[in-house]
């Protein structure tokens, strides 16, 4: 069986796979032991494929979590030039976050016309595709938790209370001016992206991502994909495998 693991800065994502079935997955932080319902099947492992835009120390980490469950070295794979198709906008290649190409990638298994790809975790990817497979470029900006981290930290009297909304109406407290002021944001983003994909003929746009349903609720029209990064992932590792 085969195991995916998606590693960002926040979790990590895993499933693992007999053929095409997913038989388990699991989600958390890498310091709560993520991989723990492995350990019935750690055995049965005989590939691992992983997709990380953590720090290289906790990439080390990652690995050595990994040995407790299976002995089969995990395979990790980054951002590229160039795949059936798919080409990279980024002069160095190396740069771009492995999870932005996978889900790239994962979007062109599926389609091969133009589209966008939204992953909405601790920092917003937005990248755009055009038909014949052309990286147009893309965006980063700083996600949900990030955002309430920064207005919390690094403002003395912004205090305000968790709360998830999905109004965007000017807010009357300090707690509503936050969570509206986030959501308002996000229905500019969603607006900002159907326009980009017009004015590029672009058709289709793909979410995933820990605050998709965030997204969506601001009125992104999307194709909400949560596993996009393992299935870009899955794809790239079933052709390393048939080519060896
Ligand atoms: N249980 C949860 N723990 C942490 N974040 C969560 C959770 N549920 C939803 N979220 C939201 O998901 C976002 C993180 O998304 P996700 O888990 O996809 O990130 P990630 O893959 O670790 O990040 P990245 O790939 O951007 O480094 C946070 O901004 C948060 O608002
Ligand atoms: C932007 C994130 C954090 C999104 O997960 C990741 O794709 C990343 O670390 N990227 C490196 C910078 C870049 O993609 O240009
Ligand atoms: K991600």
């Amino acid at each position: 069986m085969r195991l995916l693991i998606d590693a960002g800065n926040t979790r990590v994502k895993w499933q693992l796979m007999d053929g095409s079935i997913r038989v388990l997955e699991g989600v958390g932080a890498l310091d709560s032991d993520p991989f723990a319902n492995l350990s019935d099947v750690g055995g049965k492992i005989s590939r691992v494929a992983v997709s990380t835009v953590a720090s290289e120390a906790r990439r080390c980490e990652l690995a050595e979590a990994l040995s407790c469950y299976t002995p089969v070295p995990p395979c990790f794979y980054w951002s590229e030039v160039e795949r059936a198709g798919l080409v990279n906008a980024y002069e160095d290649h190396e740069k771009m976050g492995a999870d932005r190409w996978h889900a790239m990638y994962g979007a062109w298994t599926r389609h091969r016309g133009g589209f966008a790809v939204v992953d909405a975790g601790s920092a917003i990817t937005i990248d755009y595709v055009g038909a014949g497979g052309k990286h147009l470029g893309g965006y980063i900006l700083p996600g949900r938790r990030m955002m309430l981290r920064s207005l919390r930290n690094d403002a003395a009297r912004i205090g305000f209370e968790d709360h998830r909304s999905d109004a965007g109406e000017p807010g009357a407290s300090t707690t509503e001016c936050v969570h509206h002021g986030l959501f308002w944001l996000w229905q500019s983003i969603a607006d900002r992206i159907h326009h980009d994909c017009s004015a590029q003929a672009i058709g289709r746009v793909l979410v995933t991502g820990g605050d998709a349903s965030g997204i969506l609720a601001a009125g992104l029209e999307a194709e909400h994909l949560p596993d996009l990064v393992l299935q870009g992932l899955a794809a790239i590792d079933a052709e390393a495998v048939g080519r060896s």
